[in-house]
C-alpha cells in the first residue's frame, strides 16, 4: 500500500517538528537496501522506521532490524511489521536508547530525523557500530564530505572524515517523500575507520576539535589560545594562522597527539 494510504488509513497526520518525511517511493528503499548490501546473518539499527517503507525491505532480507522510534502515533502501523520474525521495534526516543544492547558491529541503516542529525551522528559515533547508510539531507551531506578550505566545513566534519571513511552513493530528489521536504536528500556511506579508532580516544578528539573550531572566523591559534596555555613551541612547528576549516585531518591528529591524546 502507498505510504499516504496507509497513513491515511491509521488517520495520522505527520509532525515537521519529528522531522516526519517519509519515504513514499518503495524503490527507493530497495536501492537503499541494496546498496547497504544487507545480509540476512547482519543486524541492523533503523532509527525512526516512520511507516516501515525501508524496515520492510530491511525485513525481507532476512536481517535482525531493530526499530527504534520516538512517534508511539506509529504503533499501529508499524505492528503490520510483526509478521516478521527478525523484527523488533521499541518506541523510544533514540536518543535516551540505551546503544550497548546491540550486539558488537551492528549496522545502521535509516532516514534520519534532520533536526538531530548531530546528536545522532555523535552516539552513533561514540557506538560500537560497523557502519552506517544514513539518508540525509543536502546539505548535510554536502557539510559532512566538505573538503579541506571548504567553508561548509565544521568540527563534525572533520570528527567524521578522521575516524571513518565518508561517501555519497546516492542521491534521492524531494518528490520521493510525503510531505515533500523542500530539498533533496542524499544517502551517505559512514565507514568506521578501525586503525584510528583503536589508536585514538573519539570521545577526546570530538572535545578538542569542537574546541577548535569554537571561533570558526578566527585563526586555529586564536582559538587554541582558549584552552592551550603555552603554543610557542606548536607555532614553530604547524601554521597556526589557517582558519579552523583549513587544517587538515592530519595536523588535526598530530597537534591532538602533542597536546592532549593519553596514548
Ligand atoms: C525522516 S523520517 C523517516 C521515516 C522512515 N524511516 C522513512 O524513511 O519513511 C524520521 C523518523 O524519525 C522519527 N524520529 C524523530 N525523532 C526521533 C527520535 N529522537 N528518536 C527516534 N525516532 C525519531 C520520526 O517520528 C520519523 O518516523
Amino acid at each position: 500500500m502507498k505510504t499516504s494510504d496507509l497513513l491515511k488509513q491509521y488517520g495520522i497526520k505527520l509532525k515537521k517538528n519529528l522531522g516526519q518525511n517519509f519515504l513514499s517511493n518503495t524503490e527507493i528503499a530497495r536501492q537503499i537496501v541494496e546498496v547497504a548490501n544487507v545480509k540476512a546473518d547482519d543486524v541492523i539499527l533503523e532509527i525512526g522506521p516512520g511507516a516501515g517503507t525501508l524496515t520492510e525491505e530491511l525485513l525481507k532480507t532476512g536481517a535482525k532490524v531493530v526499530g527504534v522510534e520516538i512517534d508511539k502515533r506509529l504503533k499501529p502501523l508499524l505492528e503490520r511489521l510483526n509478521e516478521f520474525e527478525n523484527f523488533t521495534l521499541v518506541f523510544e526516543d533514540f536518543l535516551k536508547f540505551d546503544i550497548s544492547t546491540l550486539p558488537k558491529h551492528f549496522r545502521v541503516v535509516s532516514n534520519i530525523p534532520y533536526s538531530i542529525t548531530g546528536p545522532i551522528l555523535k552516539k552513533l559515533l561514540f557506538s560500537d557500530f560497523s557502519d552506517a547508510y544514513l539518508m540525509v539531507q543536502k546539505e548535510v551531506g554536502e557539510r559532512l564530505l566538505a573538503p579541506i578550505g571548504d567553508s561548509n566545513r565544521s568540527f563534525l566534519t572533520v570528527v567524521v572524515q578522521t575516524f571513518c571513511t565518508v561517501e555519497k552513493v546516492l542521491t534521492v530528489s524531494k518528490g520521493n517523500f510525503v510531505p515533500n521536504p523542500k530539498v533533496d536528500s542524499v544517502v551517505l556511506h559512514i565507514s568506521k575507520n578501525t586503525e584510528v579508532y583503536e589508536k585514538y580516544d573519539i570521545k577526546i578528539f570530538w572535545d578538542f576539535v569542537s574546541k577548535c573550531f569554537g571561533q570558526k572566523r578566527k585563526t586555529l591559534y586564536n582559538n587554541l589560545k582558549t584552552f592551550v596555555n603555552n603554543l610557542d613551541d606548536l607555532k614553530k612547528k604547524y601554521d597556526l594562522t589557517l582558519r579552523p576549516e583549513q587544517v587538515s585531518k592530519e595536523m588535526f591528529l598530530q597537534i591532538f597527539e602533542e597536546l592532549l591524546s593519553p596514548n
